[in-house]
């Protein structure tokens, strides 16, 4: 199994790969690509670390050999948020990195599943559909993009409020990865109850905890290291059952069946050859209902910003 991570030297890079360096299981391939001059030595740092995962680093020319025979790619390359911005802001630069990453792709691992994080997801996913498509290797089944952090954080939140052990806590989060597109389905909630006021409060903070920590790091970037422990996450899952190991379920926007929109945030089985199934996200309640009906144009509109950005180039 080999694993590479595409802005390897970054904020979340680095935690990420610290995470699976530790993490992976023994005899995995971990290649770390930057454009960042530290990469090497961040792998070389790495590599002192006693675990059976072999680190490489490989830099700014040398993507092609980063991606050879890779099962797995991450995309974490990218420029973050600063106060004031939003994810969409980040579009005009996260665009062409992701579409040149995603070409590669193609060309050097174009079996490889590949999970992006590099922001805005709702639109850098429908960029890398679109450029996969064009070069005739697009699988819907092995591209994902990332929305693991809003699970682990609305679990948080809900723990927090209600006095319950974390652990326990599983809290559904479907749609997109964008203020109002993430929404959390608190009414699935098992063993908390919650007022209409805390519903609504909770939804909010949500949606909004990436600027929370973005106005925190105080033009230092956004989330990194709660970000790289979400990537991990997912990135484990989908080693597991690459693996062959049944019932992993992760929370990733994929496309589907486009009942809501083409990209969409909801439970999917996944099975050793990417997406096996992807589930309805069941009953929701009514407010969930009113607050998925009002996202879903700009949700939509987000997703066809990337596939003009391919399909029709300004
Ligand atoms: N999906 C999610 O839930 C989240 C996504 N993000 C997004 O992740 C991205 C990265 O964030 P950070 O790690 O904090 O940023 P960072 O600035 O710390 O790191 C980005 C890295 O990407 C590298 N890079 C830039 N262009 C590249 C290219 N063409 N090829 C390879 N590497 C390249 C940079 O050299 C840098 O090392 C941002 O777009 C951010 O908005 C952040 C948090 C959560
Ligand atoms: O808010 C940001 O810009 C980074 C991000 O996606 C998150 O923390 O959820």
């Amino acid at each position: 199994m080999k694993v590479a991570v595409l802005g390897a030297a970054g904020g979340i890079g680095q935690a990420l790969s610290l995470l699976l360096k530790t993490q992976l299981p023994a005899g995995t391939d971990l290649a770390l690509y930057d454009v960042a001059p530290v990469v090497p030595g961040v792998a070389v740092d790495l590599s002192h670390i006693p675990t059976a995962v072999k680190v490489e680093g490989f830099g700014a020319d040398d993507l092609p050999k980063a991606l050879k025979g890779a099962d797995v790619v991450l995309i974490p390359a990218g420029v973050p948020r600063k106060p004031g911005m939003d994810r969409s802001d980040l579009f005009n630069i996260n665009a062409g990195i992701v579409k040149n990453l995603v070409d590669a792709i193609a060309d050097h691992a174009p079996e490889a599943c590949i999970a992006i994080i590099t922001n805005p997801v709702n639109t850098t996913v429908a960029i890398a559909a679109e450029a996969l498509k064009a070069k005739g290797v697009y699988n819907p089944a092995k591209l994902f993009g990332v929305t693991t952090l809003d699970v682990i954080r609305a679990e948080t939140f809900v723990a927090e409020l209600k006095g319950l052990d974390v652990e326990e806590i599983v809290v559904p989060v479907i749609g997109g990865h964008s203020g109002t597109t993430i929404l959390p389905l608190l009414s699935q909630v098992e063993g908390a109850d919650f007022t209409q006021e805390e519903i609504e409060k909770l939804t909010n903070r949500i949606q909004n905890a990436g600027t929370e920590v973005v106005e925190a790091k105080a033009g230092g970037g956004s989330a990194t290291l709660s970000m790289g422990l979400a990537a991990a996450r997912f990135c484990l899952s989908l080693v597991d059952a690459l693996n062959g190991e049944d019932d992993v379920y992760e929370y990733t926007y994929v496309e589907g069946d486009g009942e809501d929109a083409r990209f969409f945030a909801q439970p999917v089985l996944i099975g050793k050859d990417g997406v096996k199934e992807i589930l309805h996200y069941g009953d929701i309640s009514e407010y969930e209902t009113k607050c998925k009906t009002e996202m879903l144009d700009g949700l939509k509109a987000d997703i066809k910003l990337g596939e003009d950005f391919v399909n029709s180039p300004a």
